[in-house]
């Protein structure tokens, strides 16, 4: 079978370049009916759709490459060879911030006064209008007036200098019931120049039409780009209906700001629809993201990237690179066509298990559908560079599935330079694989033929099944916009090569094919004091399932929650044999109302606790203890990694494996033991790269140190979303209540209202 007419069903690789220019439309959700209700209104054809005489795609300067994309227009004082991203911004005008006042203050607009050149390479942050924010509500705008201390997101993503003071960076994100593809999609028509508006509210995605969750009308949501010390506040408007929402920061420390990590009944009481919340925090250096943390919303939309820039001077790799450009950061994120909370508990016959369709590098993408062969038409991600030059790209991995992502560059090797924010010593790889909350910073050398270069991401593990994967386009400046090479496709994909962080964690051998993540080296010093041999406090956490047999979950007057996995196995999570359930209100705050019944761990399980024990698993450390985990993988699923996320402060990572003892088919937590008894747990003290989230080997183990520096209350937990859900969680508590900061005033409060039940009023005949 080949192309018929428009479509083609094997030879999609080679009709996707055709497709771009003639304008496929979109697959809609319901399969055969559908399409064909696509077909009658492809008389009026959508924007999206290409089919115009100048096709916005050649632009440049279109809705979707603007806010990543680069043109050669408007060169800025940052911005010596005038390759300046200019999309949105180049058509509104000089200043960012639409209030500007002229002359003074850190509103006084985008245009630089003192320019320094000797910098403009290293971080080439233009300060124009690049970020689309969608923003400027009018509660954002009064508040921007309101407070000239405060500024606009487009100021506060610059080139970061030595001696420039702090900024107070304003974001206002209004989160709300959303559409893919919605009308929004019809207004956001391009002008003249083939440039959409700045405030166009179309969301696209992998052009398949669902229902969504925004933070203002984007997808992802807003960037947060600033650099080390400034301050950065969010207000966060809920208009989700009747939902509650918290928003975690994911990779910042919250070092005094404890309240603001955005865990719900741990630092903070959930966000009712109709309420504001106001974040504020310092963010430590790197490459981090926000999402939703309260139940499935994340998986939904609600994610979006956040970096925290230094001087070039503070970045131990930044010789590496000539540009660390705001348009170059490479959200990734795997996406279902219905609601998430439609796999939860989990279905039987149809759309069983959690895996999803299709992949999205920074919300963008097509979708061939499986049945049809229809393939959508909607933009993919493009990254431009200039020949020669060497960027800086900040990857981010927002799954929340438990498929590993695969990402490749025809033609370019990726120099890692960081991992979770952390700088590591520089290592050349061909792939990344990355697991759910995992971020890696990589240097890209436009050192090829100039042209246009495949970028590809696989989703592995279980998304092999749908092979869901996703294309964007390496793209060299003044050259063409499309690959010339066929698109990879799933299983004929780009060379791999040497692979950054193997699913077969062999970690302990020198080998050329791969290097485990264990094997980075931190390129900044690590506390040696953390390196000692014996921690002051060490924990082993093993985690598993547990299996329900269908007539103990479902008995009467019994309501253990579950997940249906893809196999149709009913699961609990357990770490330490306890599934993590959430106290009524957040210790931080109100801890003196929370019955001390309600906390527990492995040495203190509450009576008559049995196979499926729930309560809030809290392990206490002491403030500056020296800390080690062993998390030990007691699934024994074959294919399923579990990435630890530690919410307060990074770790490091002294060790990962498996069992050498090769007659030991599955590991356990006494063999697990064992092996630490003989010394025969992988552990490494040589610079142990910083992270905060990390893939634990099937069927292996890692060791982890940290200090237990930053008083709270913090999250340890699996960052597959629908593992959340079910209890794959723990709170580590660092210090006492009297370490903590004082509650900010008027904290919002939650919990039960179980009143004695007075008599009646009447009486009763
Ligand atoms: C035999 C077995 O281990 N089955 C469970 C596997 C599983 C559990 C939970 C998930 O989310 C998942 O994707 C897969």
């Amino acid at each position: 079978m080949g192309c018929s007419g428009r479509y083609c069903l094997l030879t999609l690789f080679l009709c996707l370049v055709t497709e771009l220019a003639i304008g496929v439309r979109v697959v809609p959700k319901r399969k055969k009916e559908a399409i064909n209700a696509a077909d009658d209104q492809s008389t009026s054809a959508s924007w999206w759709q290409a089919g115009t005489a100048t096709p916005f795609r050649e632009t440049g300067s279109n809705a979707f490459s603007s806010t990543h994309g680069l043109v050669q227009t408007h060169p800025s004082a940052d911005d010596p060879f005038g390759t300046t991203f200019g999309g949105i911004g180049s058509t509104i005008g000089p200043s960012s911030n639409p209030f500007a006042k002229s002359g003074s203050g850190p509103l006084s607009g985008g245009v630089r006064k003192n320019p320094l050149p000797s910098l403009a390479r290293i971080s080439n942050i233009n300060g124009k209008a690049s970020l689309k924010h969608l923003d400027f509500t009018s509660s954002a705008t009064a508040e921007l007036r309101r407070n000239p201390a405060l500024s606009a997101p487009d100021e506060c993503a610059r080139a970061c200098r030595e001696n420039e003071p702090p900024r107070i960076c304003y974001y206002h994100f209004t989160l709300e019931f959303y559409t893919v593809l919605g009308a929004a999609c019809q207004v956001c028509t391009p002008n003249a120049t083939n440039v959409v508006w700045s405030h166009c509210q179309c969301v696209l995605a992998d052009g398949v039409e669902r229902g969504i969750l925004t933070a203002n009308r984007m997808l992802p949501g807003p960037s947060i780009q600033v650099c080390e010390n400034d301050k950065v506040v969010i207000d966060v408007e809920n208009h989700m209906e009747v939902m509650e929402v918290t928003i975690h920061w994911h990779g910042i420390w919250q070092r005094g700001s404890q309240y603001y990590d955005g865990v719900p009944f741990v630092t903070q009481c959930p966000i009712q629809q109709g309420n504001t919340f106001r974040y504020q925090w310092q963010g430590n250096a790197g490459t981090h993201f926000w999402h939703a943390h309260t139940g499935l919303q994340k998986l939904d939309g609600l994610y979006g990237s956040i970096v925290v820039r230094q001087p070039p001077s503070k970045d131990p790799n930044s010789h590496l690179y000539d540009y660390d450009l705001t348009t170059h950061v490479m959200l990734i994120s795997d996406w279902l066509h219905e609601d998430a909370a439609e796999r939860y508990p989990g279905r039987l016959a149809v759309n069983t298990g959690q895996d999803p369709e299709s992949v999205l590098i920074n919300g963008k993408g097509q979708f061939r559908d499986p049945n049809t062969g229809f393939m959508t038409n909607t933009p993919l991600e493009v990254f431009t560079i200039t020949p020669g030059r060497r960027y800086r790209f900040r990857m981010i991995n927002a799954f929340a599935s438990v498929c590993p992502a695969q990402i490749t560059f025809e033609g370019h090797n990726l120099t890692v330079i960081a991992t979770d924010g952390e700088p590591v010593q520089p290592v050349q790889v061909n792939t990344i694989i990355s697991f759910s909350g995992e971020r890696y910073d990589f240097v890209i050398e436009a050192n090829n033929i100039p042209g246009a270069y495949w970028i590809q991401v696989r989703g592995l593990g279980e998304c092999g099944i749908k092979r869901a994967q996703q294309l964007g386009i390496l793209r060299y400046a003044r050259g063409p916009y499309q690959p010339s090479s066929l698109a990879p496709t799933y299983d004929v994909g780009i060379p791999q090569g040497v692979v950054m962080n193997p699913l077969d964690a062999i970690c302990d051998v020198k080998r050329n094919d791969a290097v485990c993540v264990s094997n980075l080296k931190s390129a900044r010093p690590v506390d040696k004091a953390l390196l000692q041999d014996r921690p002051d406090v060490k924990i082993f956490l093993p985690f598993r399932f547990h299996f329900y047999k269908p007539k103990d979950l479902f008995k009467e007057n019994t309501y253990r929650n579950f997940l249906v996995a893809p196999g149709g196995d009913h699961v609990l999570s357990l770490v330490d044999e306890i599934s993590y359930s959430a106290p009524p209100a957040p210790p931080l705050s109100q801890m003196h109302e929370l019955s001390p019944d309600l906390f527990c761990n492995g040495d203190n399980r509450p009576p008559n606790c049995a196979v499926d024990c729930r309560c809030t698993h809290m392990i206490d450390v002491p403030l500056n203890s020296i800390v080690e985990i062993v998390l030990v993988d007691e699934v024994q699923s074959p294919n399923l990694s579990h990435p630890f996320h530690l919410h307060g402060t990074s770790y490091n990572v002294i060790g990962m494996g498996r069992s050498p003892d090769k007659n030991i088919k599955k590991i356990n937590l006494k063999h697990a033991l064992d092996l630490d008894r003989k010394g025969l747990l992988h552990r490494q003290y040589n610079l142990p790269p910083h992270k905060d989230t990390l893939a634990v080997p099937n069927n292996g183990y890692v060791v982890l140190r940290l200090k237990a520096d930053n008083p709270g209350y913090w999250l340890f937990h699996c960052h597959f979303i629908y593992h959340i859900v079910i209890g794959m969680s723990l709170i580590l508590h660092i210090g006492t209540q009297g370490d903590l900061p004082p509650v900010p005033p008027n904290f919002p409060r939650c919990g039960h209202h179980l009143p004695t039940i007075s008599p009646p009023f009447y009486p009763i005949h």
